[in-house]
């Protein structure tokens, strides 16, 4: 059970959660399994970086590197919890959050925020690189700030803009291994940032009532179901063909392509029943399947790297 469902208002079947703890208060303000998916990305960026098995000085480098980009896309979460914490609370999918709540002061999840983020940053500057220090503050303002305070309350593109942070994972991981950022990692984020609107517009047709009540300009409640299913169709076809690009510039092998074209048929294939025949359970799945698309897809460029 996800502690949103404990929101089911006085459910006669559904016992009340006990309170968490003030660390998993705390700990889920970084949106922990987000950026557990973000820092997988990074690790492929690093993996792709170093050809073959990587030695044990590249192993500890790219280790350190990970707890660093881990803990300032954390601190990000953590911020973007704070500023949105009246928003959340009218959002039956958020309200459950420890600064909706106002179980974490905005004081506490400030300092939080700002711990994390010094600490994640003092590691990649001293331990890495300040290249990958500089980008990956740069993302945190990028989705802390741009995103979050100025794009999402502002236009329904605010995902389609804000999601190049949450597309520059790889080339965190790939500046952390090799001091520079090279046109491969800015592959992988083109697959990331076209992914993103697909991902997120899932979501948000079946929260749409959410969202209405949030007061922000999202796709589905600015221009309609049909319109943001059409978008979430042309996207997944653009990231088809960006999904090819590793194999045709020669950054993976056959199984890399083999997965990425059963991946793809099947997230362009959830679009176009989607498209076709809307239900908030087909909405549900397309964005579930938008998790397992990039999962996987990212899985096999590392196993391409190393088996074949
Ligand atoms: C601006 C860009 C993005 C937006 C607006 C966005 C939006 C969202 C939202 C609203 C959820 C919550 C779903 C829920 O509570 O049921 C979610 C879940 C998720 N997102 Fe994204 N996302 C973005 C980018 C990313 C990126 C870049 C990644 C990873 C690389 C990612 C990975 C995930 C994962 C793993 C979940 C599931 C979390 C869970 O099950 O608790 N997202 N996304
Ligand atoms: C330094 C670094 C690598 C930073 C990464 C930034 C980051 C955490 C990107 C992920 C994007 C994300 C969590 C979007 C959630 O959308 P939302 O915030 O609109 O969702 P919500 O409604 O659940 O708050």
């Amino acid at each position: 059970m996800t502690p949103q469902d404990s929101t089911v208002p006085h459910s006669p079947v559904m016992p009340a959660l006990p309170t968490p703890s003030k660390f998993q208060q705390f700990y889920s303000l970084t949106k922990p399994r987000v950026v557990q998916l973000i820092v997988f990305c990074a690790l492929i960026g690093m993996v792709l970086a170093v050809p073959g098995v990587p030695t044990w000085p590249e192993l500890r480098l790219g280790l350190i590197a990970c707890a660093g980009i881990w803990l300032v896309a954390g601190a990000a979460a953590a911020f973007n919890c704070l500023v949105e914490a009246g928003i959340d609370a009218r959002m039956k999918r958020t309200s459950w959050r420890a600064t909706a709540q106002g179980q974490i002061s905005n004081q506490m999840a400030l300092g939080f925020s700002a711990a994390l983020c010094v600490l994640g940053s003092s590691i990649l500057y001293f331990l890495v690189n300040p290249l990958t220090m500089w980008l990956t503050f740069a993302t945190f303002v990028g989705y802390a700030v741009v995103y979050t305070v100025i794009l999402k309350p502002l236009t329904p593109q605010n995902i389609v803009i804000g999601g190049a942070s949450g597309a520059m994972p790889p080339v965190l991981g790939w500046a952390a291994m090799t001091g520079d950022v090279s046109p491969q990692a800015l592959i992988l984020f083109l697959i990331i940032f076209l992914w993103t609107p697909p991902h997120f517009w899932a979501l948000a047709l079946y929260r749409v009532e959410d969202y209405r009540k949030s007061g922000l300009p999202m796709l589905p409640v600015t221009h309609g179901n049909e319109f943001t299913r059409l978008q979430i169709l042309l996207y997944t076809f653009v990231l088809f063909a960006a999904c090819m690009m590793p194999f045709i510039f020669q950054m993976s092998g056959w199984l890399y392509l083999a997965v990425a074209v059963v991946l793809s048929i099947g997230f362009t294939g959830y679009a176009w029943a989607l498209w076709r025949n809307y239900s908030d359970a087909l909405a549900r799945k397309t964005f579930r399947f938008s998790l397992i698309h990039l999962s996987l897809l990212f899985a096999a460029l590392l196993l391409d790297h190393y088996l074949i």
